[in-house]
């Protein structure tokens, strides 16, 4: 089963924010997706959810469901003033699977009121009433607006055990964020949005990242033409460079010192890519 994105395209006020995206999320998997502020991440998931029309493309699910996408706009537009017992009978309406033993389970293991309003939860305790209503609402696909925005190490530990229990169930879940660091240890698949396009970052290409020391006054013209430099402090680098690179370092072994491949991140790819 998959949720297919094909040829979407998307303007607003004149604007083009999406054109031409194509995406197609399995079950079981989990997909980051990555950009800078305004790139078009909300606006993807809001045409996913049908909160918004494409101006072309087709967005399909294998079912044909509605019930089968989570996804909450703003927790704050129509839930504040409602405790979270009140908002688990709204999300009854909305999903029919949903599962109020599981919603409240969550909320007793953070220790979250159901009778508190949603408005006097802190901002991370917000978030987890909306993780714990897509996990709650039986839905297929979760998709998660900034997820680990204000949460603690603890609660990010939990939210994670969620997620995997989550795609354990043969369900998937798309992460928008600018947490990229979270990334790495979260998501099968990371998609990245670029210039209204949407690509892939493959996180194994030709790209290798390396810290060495330079012995000579200046980077050599061959090296500058191909490599990122990430930092630099005196004569450390820190650099993304092409794999075939690797062997004419290795092989200066005057100049080059202490030469070292760490791995690349999703943060060192979104800097290459949007630096
Ligand atoms: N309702 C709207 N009216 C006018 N412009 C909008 C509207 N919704 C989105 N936009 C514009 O579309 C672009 C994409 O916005 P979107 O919220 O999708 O970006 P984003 O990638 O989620 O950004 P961020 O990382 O800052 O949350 C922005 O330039 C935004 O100003």
């Amino acid at each position: 089963m998959s949720l297919k994105i094909e040829n979407v395209s998307k303007a607003i006020n004149g604007q083009q924010i999406l054109s031409q995206v194509n995406l197609d999320i399995q079950t079981g998997s989990i997909v980051g997706l990555v950009g800078r502020n305004g790139a078009g991440k909300t606006t993807l998931m809001r045409l996913i959810a049908s909160e918004m029309q494409s101006d072309t493309g087709d967005i399909s699910l294998d079912s044909a469901d509605l019930n089968d996408i989570f996804y909450l706009d703003t927790l704050t537009n129509w839930m504040t003033g409602y405790n979270a017992s009140k908002a688990a009978e709204v999300f009854e309406i909305f999903y029919d699977k949903f599962d109020r033993q599981v919603f409240f389970d969550i909320l007793t293991n953070q220790d979250l009121s159901e009778t508190k309003t949603i408005a006097s939860f802190s901002k991370g305790q917000r978030v987890l009433i909306e993780v714990a209503a897509g996990v709650a609402s039986g839905a297929t696909y979760l998709l998660f607006d900034e997820p680990l925005d204000g949460l603690d190490v603890f609660v990010k530990d939990y939210f994670k055990t969620l997620l995997l229990e989550v795609v354990e169930q043969g369900r998937s879940v798309m992460i928008a964020t600018h947490n990229l660091a979270e990334l790495d240890s979260l998501a099968d698949r990371v998609f990245l949005i670029k210039d209204s396009k949407i690509v892939e970052q493959e996180k194994d290409s030709d790209i290798v990242k390396i810290q060495f020391v330079y012995e000579g006054e200046t980077l050599p013209s061959n090296l500058l033409e191909v490599a990122i430099i990430l930092e630099q402090r005196g004569r450390v680098y820190l650099a993304l460079v092409p794999h075939d690179v690797l062997d004419c370092i290795f092989s200066d072994y005057l100049t080059y010192k202490f030469v070292e491949i760490l791995q690349v991140t999703t943060e060192d790819i979104f800097r290459k890519e949007l630096g």
